[in-house]
Order: C-alpha cells, then structure tokens, then sequence
C-alpha cells in the first residue's frame, strides 16, 4: 500500500471540503475523532460480529470494505490535522482473539490518542486498524483501490452539494 499517495489523496479532499465549507481556519481534531468512532460503530454493524442475538449473516465483503475505508479516510484525515504520518516500516501484523475483540481495542487506541497526542499511539492506530483489516480478510492492496474508489465518490458527493 502507497501510504505516501493516500495521504496526498486525503490531503487533497481535507482542502476541497474545508474551502466549500468556510472550514480552513477551524480545529477539526473532534469532528474528525467522532467521526472516527461513528464510522467503526457503522463498521462494527456491517460486520455483524458482536451480534448474538441474530442469525443474519455479515454484509458482503465489498460493502464491509466500503466502510472500512471511510475509517481509512479519517484516520488519514487525523494525521494530517495533527501533523503525524504513518511511515509503515517494521510492522508486523497481530491480532487480538477475535474481530470483536479487535474492534474494542481501536475504540480504546482512538480514546488514547485523544488523551496522548503522539506520534506513537497515532502510528498504534493506523497499526490496530490495518490487524482488523487483516482479520476481516482484505489484501492492502483491495484497501487501496477502494480507497481511490471513495475518495472520488467524496468529491462527486461535495459536487453534488451533498
Ligand atoms: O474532512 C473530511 C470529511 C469527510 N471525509 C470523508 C470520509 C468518508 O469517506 C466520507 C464520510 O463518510 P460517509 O460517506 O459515510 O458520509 P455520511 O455523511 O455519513 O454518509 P451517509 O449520509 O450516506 O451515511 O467523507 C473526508 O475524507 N474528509
């Protein structure tokens, strides 16, 4: 995964929506978080893990990834805002037991960097996000091309007057 490219990609929507809503000068750090945690609550609920309560099975794979990647957005999102990148070097995949399991830690690594700021708990994240990527199946590659798929659809919504 060209991290460098999806962050020149993300750098260059963050500026188009910020101009057409008068938003340059503003802190977007806690719409961003929220945004965050809304959007893994919406991943959560496509992935169905945490529902034993119900038959149903998970969304299809492709809808799982379409959410997925709205969480890549805003995470890239937050390490623009906050001035960190996520260099990929020496990572090494790991998981906790299951996808729900997984999904509680990203909640408590999105707290924690709320709290601590850094460049290491930011790069804790990105980390964390990318083992449930692993868990629920998706190549880097996959997440890539539907992050370039999105992030058009993005600016054809903002066209739209969305
Ligand atoms: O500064 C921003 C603001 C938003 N986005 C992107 C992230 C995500 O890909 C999309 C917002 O998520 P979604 O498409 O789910 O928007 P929504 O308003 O929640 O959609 P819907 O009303 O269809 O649920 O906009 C950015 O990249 N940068």
């Amino acid at each position: 995964m060209n991290v460098e490219k999806l962050y020149s990609m993300q750098a260059g929507l963050d500026t188009h929506i910020e101009v057409k809503h008068g938003l340059k000068e503003e802190d977007l750090f806690d719409r961003k978080m929220l945004a965050l945690l809304v959007e893994l609550g919406e991943l959560a609920n496509e992935t169905r893990s945490f529902k034993f309560w119900s038959l149903k099975p998970a969304s299809d794979k492709e809808v799982i990834l379409e959410e997925f990647v709205d969480g890549v957005h805003f995470i890239l999102s937050l390490g623009l805002e906050s001035g960190f990148r996520y260099k990929g070097d020496q990572y090494e995949k790991t998981h906790e037991s299951s996808v729900t399991e997984q999904f509680l830690k990203i909640y408590g690594t999105i707290h924690e960097f709320r709290t601590n700021k850094t460049s290491q708990v930011y790069t804790k994240l990105f980390r964390d996000y990318l083992d449930l990527a692993d868990m629920l199946g998706f190549t880097e590659n996959e997440i890539e091309q539907a992050y370039i798929e999105k992030n058009e659809v993005n600016y054809e919504r903002q066209q739209k007057g969305y």
